[in-house]
């Protein structure tokens, strides 16, 4: 498979805290790559550094490269904008804005500057049959937001992420929130995302990785242990850090 996103020797600090050590993961462009590894060893860290969130953290410095498409987007001439705009995020808890499904979808490409009602239409049936939640609120698109189940509100997120028309879906845990059969509609829609998108998803529940990605990448205390195709790191780990993981030894 073709990288998309190649990130080489990348290396982030909190401050004096070494978070990320020289990573270098490529991932390739149309599938679903997922971060595993135990609390706290820097997978939420590197999914922010995909759309220079990390940028808003006083005291947060990166080093090395992220190229995305060939252009390195830590260089002068990219805008983070233009940036963001590429790349839509999804977090652990949904978080639709207090206002209705419409205009939680539309926000996004209103603030591109798209204004005509066809196009917006256009866009918000797209992007809600995208993340499967068309049928069960195209009677009341007026609906608020928040009044939807927790499930549904996180596919409104998603859909409001791909309003926007980006070429990467970054998911930071978010089915964790979730019930079971919440968090199976989501994994199934992926499922289907994925040959439109680059789909980037950390996540704690290791079965998850393995039933939907095709890349996992093993990180622990801020390196990369171990990457490979999802089948082959869990039926056969090279190291014995990542057997010890994903036996559950640790974590
Ligand atoms: N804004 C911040 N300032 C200082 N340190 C931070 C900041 N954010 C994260 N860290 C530290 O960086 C390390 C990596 O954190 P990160 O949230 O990326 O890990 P994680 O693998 O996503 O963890 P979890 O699975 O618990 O979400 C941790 O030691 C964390 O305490």
């Amino acid at each position: 498979m073709q990288p998309f996103i190649e990130m080489n020797k990348l290396n982030l600090y909190y401050g004096e805290f070494h978070a990320l050590k020289d990573v270098s993961v490529q991932i390739p462009e149309r599938a679903i790559t997922a971060f595993i590894g135990p609390s706290g060893c820097g997978k939420s860290t590197l999914l922010r550094t995909l759309n220079r969130m990390n940028d808003r953290i006083p005291g947060a410095r990166v080093e090395g490269r992220v190229a995305i498409g060939g252009i390195d987007i830590y260089s002068g001439e990219v805008h983070v904008e233009s940036l963001r705009k590429k790349i839509g995020m999804v977090f652990q808890q949904p978080n639709p804005f207090p206002k209705s499904i419409y205009d939680n979808v539309s926000f996004g490409p209103k603030q591109h500057g798209i204004r005509g009602k066809k196009k917006l239409d256009e866009l918000v049936e797209q992007s809600l049959r995208s993340a499967v939640l068309w049928d069960e609120v195209k009677d009341d698109l007026r609906r608020p937001a928040l009044s939807l189940s927790g499930g549904q509100q996180q596919r409104l997120c998603i859909a409001r992420a791909l309003a926007v028309e980006p070429d990467i879906l970054l998911m930071d845990e978010a089915t964790s929130a979730l019930d079971p059969i919440s968090t199976f509609k989501i994994e199934e829609l992926t499922h289907e995302l994925k040959d439109r998108y680059t789909i980037v998803m950390v996540t704690h529940n290791m079965q998850q990785a393995a039933r939907v990605s095709q890349q996992t990448v093993f990180f622990l205390n801020g390196e990369v242990i171990e990457h490979d195709a999802t089948r082959q790191l869990f039926a056969n780990p090279v190291d014995s850090r990542t057997q010890d993981y994903i036996s559950g030894r640790f974590g």
